[in-house]
């Protein structure tokens, strides 16, 4: 695609040029300057296209950061997982935009059918609980989890909040819970509740190395500041 882009700026100045001798017959002067104009936008067009692109050509692999970002700044870091009663829902592409709407950066994104092994790691400490089985059984139906890593700041704990409470009849309208959902027992998202979980989370959906893509949002300064 950058290839095709670059070909369709690399032919512009001829386009400009021919453009320019169409006209010369009314001015000679005239023509000259609409070329020079011409070409001087073109150059705008190709230096602010190189500036864009810019942001895009570098993906850096994230793992040399620590794998929840740092705590309490724009690069922390939350697990968040579209459960399959969201997926077989169609709910995907609003949760998604919920986050990408607020100003948070999708950081890593999968489908998976998750393990047994997998599902009982994550829900460890709900083991002892009444509902494990069948939490696990729910979790490993064959129907694909929609595992993410989203980043910005405070994005723990505004991802809970957004998500909302735990049992959706108790969410407050608004949350993505509250809007979607009326069940415990299929309640679609999952999110971190803390730093802790977030890093053992993290690294149990996407430990392998690459799995996190570093990457600058061209709107940045538009969404992250303290001025
Ligand atoms: N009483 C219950 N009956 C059935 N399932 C439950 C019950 N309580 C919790 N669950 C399931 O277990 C999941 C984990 O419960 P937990 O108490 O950790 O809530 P949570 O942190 O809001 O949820 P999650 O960890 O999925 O984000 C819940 O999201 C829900 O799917």
């Amino acid at each position: 695609m950058l290839a095709r882009a670059t070909a369709r700026f690399a032919v512009r100045p001829a386009t400009a040029s021919i453009k320019a001798r169409t006209f010369a017959t009314a001015s000679r002067a005239a023509a000259s300057a609409s070329s020079r104009r011409m070409a001087m936008a073109t150059a705008g067009v190709v230096t602010a296209s190189a500036l864009s692109y810019a942001y895009l050509q570098k993906p850096i692999a994230a793992d040399s950061k620590p794998i929840a970002g740092v705590k309490g700044t724009f690069s922390e870091r939350t697990f968040i997982a579209i459960k399959p009663d969201g997926v077989q829902r169609g709910l995907v592409g609003k949760v998604i935009s919920r986050f990408e709407e607020r100003g948070y950066k999708l950081v890593g994104l999968k489908a998976l059918a998750p393990s047994k092994e997998l599902a009982e790691k994550h829900y460890d400490d709900l083991k002892a609980r009444p509902f494990f089985a069948g939490l696990v059984n729910y979790m490993t139906s064959g129907t694909p989890v929609i595992a993410m890593v989203w980043e910005g700041k405070d994005v723990i704990k505004q991802g809970r909040a957004m998500i909302g409470a735990t049992n959706p009849l108790e969410s407050a309208p608004g949350t993505i819970r509250g809007q979607y959902c009326i069940s415990v027992g299929r309640n679609i998202i999952h999110g971190s509740d803390s730093f802790e979980s977030a890093e053992k989370e993290i690294g149990l959906w996407f430990g392998k190395a690459g799995e996190l893509v570093e990457w600058t949002p061209a709107n940045v300064d538009w969404i992250q500041s303290d001025n």
